[in-house]
């Protein structure tokens, strides 16, 4: 099991962001985590990356038991992630293949003196993501498409068994997300890590995520299998607007109806 969460709340500043969650993740699934503003999503990846602690609940991510098992950095090491918190923290004049290296420590910038091993594995994942033509370039210089790609290249390396893309095409045209979405797609369907993909847009749930959990105002509010969750009559109910959603080359578009 890749991450299993059995009725956890969190509590902060006297008001509940999470509640009750019970969620499981066995190895080969793939999921999207679906909600609005202010659903709960980042709370719930802080908690996974053990940034914030269950108020009540069990927590087990990657095989480690919150309170039992060595936490924080040693967790954060098995669980590559990409969000705008890290890519703010990113030293800008750090070219793209020091960013990549950067990931076998965990670390913003290097400070340690990658393994030959480490240094191949980083070639390797630029060639991968099609970053190997800016790999001596600065991450400042890049743009957003292949800041993007750069800093998924850093979080899988190591070879984490989970990987958390937090909104990742944010920011990205069309042509740039969508290029990005196959690359994840190869990522995923090629055995690599379990992937969670947090978003709040439908048309990114690409056939890969084979699941879906749908967060609102801190709860569950369904999930499974992705085809059988998002549906015009589920996404009505959740975003409390009446929707449409159709299915076609296996993935969602979503419009509005009256
Ligand atoms: N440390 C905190 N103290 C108090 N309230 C918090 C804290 N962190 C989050 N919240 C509140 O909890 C709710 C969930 O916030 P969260 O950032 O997890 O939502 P989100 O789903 O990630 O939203 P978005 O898509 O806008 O990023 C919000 O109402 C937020 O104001």
């Amino acid at each position: 099991m890749v991450l299993n969460l059995e009725q956890v709340s969190l509590k902060k500043e006297g008001k509940w962001i999470l509640n009750q969650i019970n969620w499981k993740i066995n190895k080969g699934e793939h999921w999207v985590l679906l909600g609005l503003n202010g659903a709960g999503k980042t709370a719930l990846l802080h908690m996974l990356c053990a940034y914030y602690f269950p108020t009540s609940g069990k927590v087990n991510v990657v095989g480690k038991q919150f309170g039992q098992d060595i936490l924080g950095e040693k967790l954060r090491q098995q669980i590559g992630i990409v969000s705008s918190t890290i890519k703010g923290k990113i030293y800008g004049t750090d070219s793209a293949y020091q960013v990549v290296l950067s990931g076998a420590f965990a670390s913003i910038g290097l400070y340690e003196e990658p393994t030959d091993e480490m240094r191949e594995q980083a070639q390797q994942i630029l060639r991968d993501l099609d970053c190997f033509h800016y790999a001596n370039r600065s991450f400042r210089s890049l743009s957003q498409g292949e800041q993007q790609r750069v800093l998924i290249g850093r979080a899988l390396m190591g070879n984490p068994p989970l990987l958390i893309l937090d909104e990742p095409t944010n920011g990205l045209d069309f042509i740039a997300k969508e290029k990005l979405l196959e690359s994840i797609e190869r990522i995923a369907s090629n055995g690599g890590p379990t992937i969670i993909y947090v978003t709040h847009h439908v048309e990114e749930i690409l056939p890969v995520f084979n699941k879906t959990l749908l967060l609102r105002e801190g709860t569950v509010f369904a999930k499974g299998d992705s085809k059988e969750i998002i549906t015009s009559t589920n996404l009505s109910d959740f975003f409390g607007m009446k929707v449409e959603v159709n299915w076609s080359e296996e993935r969602p578009s979503l419009k509005k109806v009256k």
